[in-house]
């Protein structure tokens, strides 16, 4: 399988901040959630894969190719929201589809004015400038839909929207990955938006990736045991990856294939997961 996306020992540092050794990627038509806290580095990332912050170190290919060789004509193919869209203030919907129109060649105003109406957004009522916060990450997201791209890269699209309309975004984004050449590198910090839509998942922490596995994986690795605290002392330690405690007792993570045999576990959500997992690295 090919690789829409491919990061190798990718740093870069601020002052005061590091990304480190990142090495990830992205199968080609499927969908990777990048997660991680507020300031753990997604947003970072994701500009460093579209060049807009020099990586120190590494190596970063997208859609087969070296992004420090050619890549303005490979920007053609990537459909891209970052967390803050901004486009020029005084524009309406209509006038960015003139805008659009000469900067991407396959850009598709039938698409483009279909989104338009289903984010029910205005055409010529609203400048930029004016729109909510909502509405304009929805323009951002109609425009990075509608120039038949092969890779999108999203960085917290369903931020400020309402639970209405997150669920259309996940959906079309679904969608968009059934053509087998098109793929999703989406950041979140709500897990269970990526849990729903996800393949891989990718969760960084402090600028370090701590965690990159296919989602099916994760949760079929691991459970949730609720026991007392005693109980929980007769399982192998290396099967339990985190605990919480409760008035009734103890909920942990555990490993499924350290457990005894046949042994039944809760099914963990990817946030219990992450949460617990995340947790118990800090230890
Ligand atoms: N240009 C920069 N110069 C210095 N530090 C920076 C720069 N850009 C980002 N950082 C720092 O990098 C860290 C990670 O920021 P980043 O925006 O990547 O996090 P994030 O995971 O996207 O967070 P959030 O969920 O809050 O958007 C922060 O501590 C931030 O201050």
């Amino acid at each position: 399988m090919k690789n829409a996306l491919e990061l190798q020992n990718v740093s870069k540092s601020f002052k005061g901040f590091e990304t480190k050794d990142m090495t990830f990627s992205l199968p080609e038509g499927c969908i990777l959630g990048l997660v991680g806290k507020n300031g753990a580095g997604k947003s970072t990332t994701i500009r460093l894969i579209m060049d807009m912050i020099h990586k120190d170190s590494g190596t970063i290919y997208v859609l087969g190719k070296n992004i420090e060789e050619d890549f303005t004509e490979t920007k053609q193919d990537i459909g891209v929201v970052l967390d803050e869209p901004s486009f020029p203030e005084y524009v309406t919907a209509d006038q960015m589809n003139n805008i659009m129109k000469n900067i991407y060649r396959n850009w598709d105003e039938k698409r483009y004015y279909e989104l338009i109406d289903q984010f029910e957004l205005p055409k010529w009522k609203k400048q930029f400038k004016n729109y909510s916060k909502g509405m304009k990450m929805k323009l951002a997201i109609a425009v990075a839909l509608s120039h038949h791209a092969k890779l999108l890269i999203l960085d917290e699209p369903t931020s400020g929207l309402d639970p209405f309309m997150r669920d259309e975004i996940l959906d079309i984004l679904y969608e968009f990955t059934r053509e087998e050449d098109q793929s999703v590198l989406i950041s979140s910090h709500i897990v269970s938006d990526l849990e729903r839509i996800c393949d891989y998942i990718a969760y960084i922490d402090q600028g370090s990736l701590k965690l990159y596995e296919e989602k099916d994986c994760l949760i079929e690795q691991y459970g949730i045991l609720k026991c007392s605290k005693e109980e929980l002392k007769e399982f192998d330690e290396q099967a339990v990856k985190g605990v919480r405690e409760n008035p009734y007792g103890v909920e942990a993570l555990v490993d499924r294939s350290k457990m005894p045999k046949d042994y039944e576990t809760d099914m963990a959500t990817l946030e219990e997961i992450i949460v617990f997992l995340s947790k118990g690295q800090e230890e």
